[in-house]
């Protein structure tokens, strides 16, 4: 079933990603539409090098990048997408996974985060053991539990290098329902798997988007680090 259909638009978004002409042209319904979208905030973390950037990349862009360095701080991108006929816009924190690169951001991090997405590379075993440590540290900066989290095993195309076993053969899945957490099997490098990553991120929305409580509220900007880089709109028939 073609669940997620997307289309690519021009961004004309300041870093706020709000759109701006001059103060003349900017009419009442660009306001409202700006004051009216729902922002929902959601932080991908994990090890350095089980694919986040790319991940993240992959949903926001719809492609795999040629190059990727380790993330410094954060990247910040954003994808508009329509829920039930609500444009919702996800704000997707691309976190560093080096503690050198992120001891001084970590505060930002979980500041006002809607949902947390644990990733690991099924071809790095440590990368899975290491989840406890991320969820420990998520805890400590006093996420409420209402939160969603998700864990993702990337990489799955490297199908003769995989250490973590594959679902349905092993023990995440338990690990995954012990933490009361949502498991996805993906490959940010295979283009077949793209409708699978978009999952992740549109499940969390389609769970943020059912909280009727969540506030609207602006772009949060934390420091010269946070950055726009995309902005693409998807459709969906929300199946949540
Ligand atoms: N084969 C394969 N390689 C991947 C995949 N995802 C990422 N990679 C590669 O893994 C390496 C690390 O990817 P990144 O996305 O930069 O990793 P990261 O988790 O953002 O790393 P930090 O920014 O240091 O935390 C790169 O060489 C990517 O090309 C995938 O699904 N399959
Ligand atoms: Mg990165």
């Amino acid at each position: 079933m073609d669940v997620y259909r997307s289309r690519s638009r021009a961004s004309s978004s300041n870093d706020a990603g709000a759109s701006f002409t001059s103060s003349a042209d900017l009419s009442t319904s660009s306001l409202e539409l700006s004051i009216q979208t729902r922002i929902f905030k959601i932080i991908v973390i994990g090890d350095s090098n089980v694919g986040k950037t790319c991940l993240t990349f992959r949903f926001t862009g719809g492609s795999f990048p040629d190059n990727t360095e380790a993330t410094i701080g954060v990247d910040f991108r954003e994808k508009a997408v329509e829920i039930e006929g609500e444009t919702i816009k996800v704000q997707v924190w691309d976190t560093a996974g080096q503690e050198r690169f992120r001891k001084s951001m970590v505060e930002h991090y979980y500041r006002n985060v809607h949902a947390v997405v644990f990733v690991y590379d099924v071809t790095k075993m440590a990368s899975f053991r290491n989840l406890q440590t991320w969820i420990e540290e998520c805890n400590g900066h006093r996420v409420s539990a209402s939160v969603p989290r998700v864990l993702v095993g990337n990489k799955c195309d490297l199908v003769d290098q995989v250490q973590v076993s594959r679902l349905k053969q092993s023990r995440q899945p338990r690990y995954a329902d012990s933490h009361n957490m949502l498991l996805f099997e993906t490959s940010a490098k295979d283009p077949r798997e793209s409708q699978n990553v978009d999952s992740i991120f549109m499940s969390l929305a389609c769970r943020l988007k059912a909280q009727k409580s969540l506030l609207y509220r602006d772009v949060e900007r934390e420091d010269g680090r946070v950055r726009l880089t995309q902005e693409t709109e998807t459709k969906s028939n929300c199946l949540c």
